[in-house]
C-alpha cells in the first residue's frame, strides 16, 4: 500500500482540490450508509480547506465531525482543536453536522480517556474521512516521536481508538504536551486518509518519512505506509 500524491503549484487549488475531494467522500457515504464520519486535525494547514467545506451544502445533520487530536487545554483556549474546528469548520450549512470532542472535565488527559473513549464508540469501526496534517518533526495527529504513551497509541492491535500522549518538549508542541490522539490502528481504519502538508519544508520531511522505517522516529511514516491521499503545495 503506498501515497497518492497530488501536488500543486499553488495552494488555493491544493485547497480547492482537497475540499471536492471531501465534499465527494462525505456525499457517497451519505448515499451508501446514510451517515459519514470525518475526523478533522487541528494546526494551520487544514483552515482554508475547512472554511470553504463549511459553505458546502451537503446534508450535514448526517455527518459527524470528530477530533484527531486535541491538545488538554479548556476548549475556550486558543491552542484548543475544538475551538479552531468550530470556528472554521461547524459553521453556516456545517453547523448542522454532529461535533465529538476530546477534551473532558478531567484534571488531564490519563483521566479523560474512559470518557472520551466512551464519545468515540458512537463512531463506525471505519470511519469515511481522515485529514491529517505532518508537523517538521515527523509527527501526525498527536502521535509524537518518541513521545509517551507512543508505544500504546501506535499498538496494531489496540482495540482503543483514542489514547494519551506526553509529547517531548519541542519547537513543534510548544507548551501544550499532553494531548489527547486517535490511535494508529482507527487511523488505518479509515476508508479513505488524506494527509495535507505545504510548504519545501515538509515536502523535505515527508520524503524522508516515507523511506524512514523506524515509526517511533517518525510517526508520520506509519501512517504513509497505509494508503493515503497527499495533497501538497508550496
Ligand atoms: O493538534 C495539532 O497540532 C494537529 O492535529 C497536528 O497533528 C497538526 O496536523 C500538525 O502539527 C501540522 O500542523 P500545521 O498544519 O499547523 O503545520
Amino acid at each position: 500500500m503506498a501515497a497518492t500524491e497530488f501536488f500543486y503549484t499553488n495552494r488555493p487549488e491544493m485547497v480547492a482540490a482537497l475540499v471536492e475531494e471531501i465534499a465527494g467522500l462525505l456525499n457517497e457515504a451519505i448515499a451508501a450508509r446514510g451517515q459519514a464520519s470525518f475526523l478533522v486535525s487541528g494546526g494551520s494547514s487544514p483552515q482554508a480547506v475547512y472554511d470553504a467545506l463549511a459553505e458546502r451544502q451537503l446534508d450535514w445533520s448526517k455527518v459527524i465531525v470528530a477530533l484527531v487530536d486535541e491538545r488538554w487545554v479548556p476548549s475556550d483556549h486558543s491552542a484548543s482543536n475544538e475551538d479552531f474546528i468550530s470556528r472554521h469548520l461547524l459553521r453556516g450549512p456545517a453547523a448542522d453536522a454532529t461535533f465529538l470532542t476530546m477534551k473532558t472535565d478531567a484534571l488531564n488527559a490519563a483521566e479523560g480517556l474512559t470518557e472520551c473513549e466512551a464519545r468515540y464508540a458512537a463512531l463506525p469501526s471505519h470511519a469515511d474521512v481522515c485529514l491529517l496534517g505532518m508537523g517538521g518533526d515527523g509527527h501526525t495527529a498527536s502521535l509524537f516521536p518518541h513521545a509517551e504513551g507512543l508505544a500504546a497509541a501506535m499498538a496494531q492491535d489496540s482495540e482503543m481508538r483514542c489514547a494519551v500522549i506526553e509529547a517531548k518538549p519541542s519547537e513543534v508542541t510548544g507548551s501544550h504536551t499532553e494531548r489527547m490522539t486517535l490511535t494508529r490502528r482507527y487511523i488505518a481504519a479509515a476508508r479513505k486518509r488524506l494527509l495535507l502538508i505545504a510548504g519545501t519544508e515538509k515536502q523535505e520531511v515527508y520524503h524522508l518519512a516515507k523511506a524512514c522505517e523506524d515509526s517511533n522516529a517518525m510517526p508520520v511514516s506509519a501512517v504513509l505506509a497505509t494508503e493515503i491521499d497527499v495533497y501538497w503545495a508550496p
